[in-house]
């Protein structure tokens, strides 16, 4: 039996020992209290939403705990969602004859319900004789028909000093004690949610101060691989495992590589095990066939092998699990550095292709290979996604190549800069060439009758000459095609035309 996981150990079990969040208990307060006094609030749902580890949860439970209340907790990924509401919506508002408590539906992830579901849940709140609440980290997410029925309530990201202070209290109660330095680490790095933090802390009491550095520096602001492995190994839900790694900032072979090295730490019957493996070596087929065709299609089947194939292959262990970074793959020696690099390049495409992530990373596949064995290719993706030298460095993964890709760069960049200068050359010239015409054409309109046709001629003349002695000299740089010239006035209309 494994140790159990400080988050539940220590969830506060009052309302009031929830941290920073006075507005939205207040609130809260206020609806519960609205159904307790026999008539129910206008709205007869709430939504908490606010970023994840913030207290949603356990706003209700410590509710349902104060003021009487069975929770009946219901997920949005789970597909029989709809009927369980539907069950538990009309039941019995008061205490029936068994002692049983009131039921209060706490419906969470409700910014992953899909937008049909949302119109029956709908329905159903209109119906409802019992309190809902639904918690999500994305208001906005949340079906339009269901935040249109229910009330919301704000809950805040958590700052460091709150973290900090609940980790402390915690330490004290485990009588433990770890660097203050890595203590700050922990909460700069949970980014606000306390989940993460307390964990994080367990992880690092657990598991020896030593490798704390190691563990912390694969958090960052993105969902953290530890956070998408604990949601996979907790759930026997294949579409909550596969909904964990997404936002997961990672490769689907190094995600592979985490989750073949805890497996052992999760499953411990022999023949759960080898189910988890099986799941995973057929996800290993897939990439390695992605790999090898290009066609990386087949990841989303490996993600879904390794994710949910693993999840549901048998009895886990009880309690906290502690996830351990791999050990045996080049992951580890990835410097920081070759990350933010790799970061850095996928932005680019992201933005200049007009890409979501994970294509992006796909196409970062395709570079590779294109960097490898197409030098002149590579050379105006290098323009294109204004790669630095680093990068490209990078991307072709050797020195040299990267070099005579970046040379090849270079030129293209000049022939632009020069193009570019022409082009701008040329406009000029046009330029000019529209202020005689102008300037031609309101002389003859206001020459007076007995002008002479010489005076005229005098003027446009010396100018027009000007103009044209500017074209030539473009179009000796090859922009303007020479063929066309006839005599004076064709040319200038030719090159007009051609502007
Ligand atoms: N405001 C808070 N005060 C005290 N403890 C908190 C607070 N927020 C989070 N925690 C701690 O963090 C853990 C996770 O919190 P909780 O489950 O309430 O998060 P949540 O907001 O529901 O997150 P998610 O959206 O991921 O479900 C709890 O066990 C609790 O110990």
């Amino acid at each position: 039996m494994g140790e159990v996981p400080w988050v539940e150990k220590y969830r506060p079990r009052k309302l009031s020992e929830i941290v920073n969040q006075t507005k939205a208990i207040e609130q809260v307060r206020a609806w519960i209290e609205a159904w307790l006094s026999g008539k129910p609030p206008k709205k007869k749902a709430l939504i908490l939403a606010g970023p994840p580890g913030s207290g949603k949860t356990t706003t209700v439970y410590a509710l349902a705990h104060e003021y009487g209340f069975e929770v009946i907790e219901l997920n949005a990924s789970d597909e029989r969602t709809y009927e369980k509401i539907e069950r538990y919506v009309q039941a019995a508002y008061t205490m029936d004859i068994l002692g049983k408590h009131r039921k209060l539906i706490f419906l969470d992830e409700a910014d992953n319900i899909e937008p049909s579901g949302g119109k029956e849940i709908a329905k159903l709140i209109d119906r409802a004789r019992n309190p809902i609440i639904m918690a999500a980290n994305h208001y906005w997410e949340v079906p339009r028909e269901i935040r249109n029925k229910a009330q919301i309530v704000e809950y805040k990201r958590l700052t460091q000093r709150d973290i900090i202070k609940a980790l402390v209290r915690i330490l004290h109660m485990e009588k433990k004690t770890v660097p203050k330095e890595v203590l700050y680490d922990i909460a700069k790095h949970a980014n606000g949610d306390l989940r993460a933090a307390v964990n994080d802390l367990q992880t690092v009491v657990t598991g020896g101060v030593e490798d704390a550095h190691e563990i912390l520096a694969y958090r960052d602001t993105e969902k953290s691989v530890f956070q998408a492995l604990a949601q996979i190994f907790a759930t026997d839900n294949a579409k909550k495992a596969k909904l964990a790694v997404l936002g997961v900032d990672m490769f689907p072979h190094e995600l592979l590589q985490w989750i073949d090295e805890n497996v052992p730490y999760v499953y411990y019957r022999p023949e759960d095990i080898a189910r988890a493996y099986e799941a995973i070596s057929r996800a290993d087929i897939y990439l390695g066939r992605a790999q090898r065709t290009g066609a990386y299609s087949l990841w989303k089947y490996a993600t879904d092998m390794m994710t949910a194939g693993v999840a549901v292959a048998g009895v886990k262990k009880k309690g906290f699990v502690r996830i351990y970074p791999p050990k045996t793959i080049k992951l580890l020696t990835e410097s920081k550095t070759e990350r933010s690099l790799r970061d850095s390049v996928v932005k680019k495409i992201m933005k200049e292709m007009h890409m979501a992530k994970l294509e992006a990373l796909e196409t970062l596949n395709y570079l590779k290979a294109i960097f490898e064995y197409n030098p002149d290719m590579a050379a105006h993706f290098v323009v294109y996604l204004d790669l630095d030298l680093k990068e490209v460095e990078f991307i072709a993964g050797d020195a040299e190549k990267a070099k005579t890709i970046w040379a090849k760069s270079m030129n293209i960049e000049k022939k632009l800069k020069k193009e570019g200068e022409l082009e701008a050359r040329a406009r000029e010239a046009g330029r000019k060439i529209e202020e005689v015409e102008e300037a031609v054409t309101e002389k003859e309109e206001t020459t007076e009758a007995e002008e002479t046709e010489e005076e005229s001629e005098e003027i446009t003349e010396e100018e027009l000459e000007k103009a044209e002695e500017e074209i030539e000299s473009v179009g000796k740089e090859g922009k303007i095609d020479k063929s066309k010239k006839k005599g004076k006035q064709a040319t200038l209309f030719d090159f007009l035309g051609k502007k």
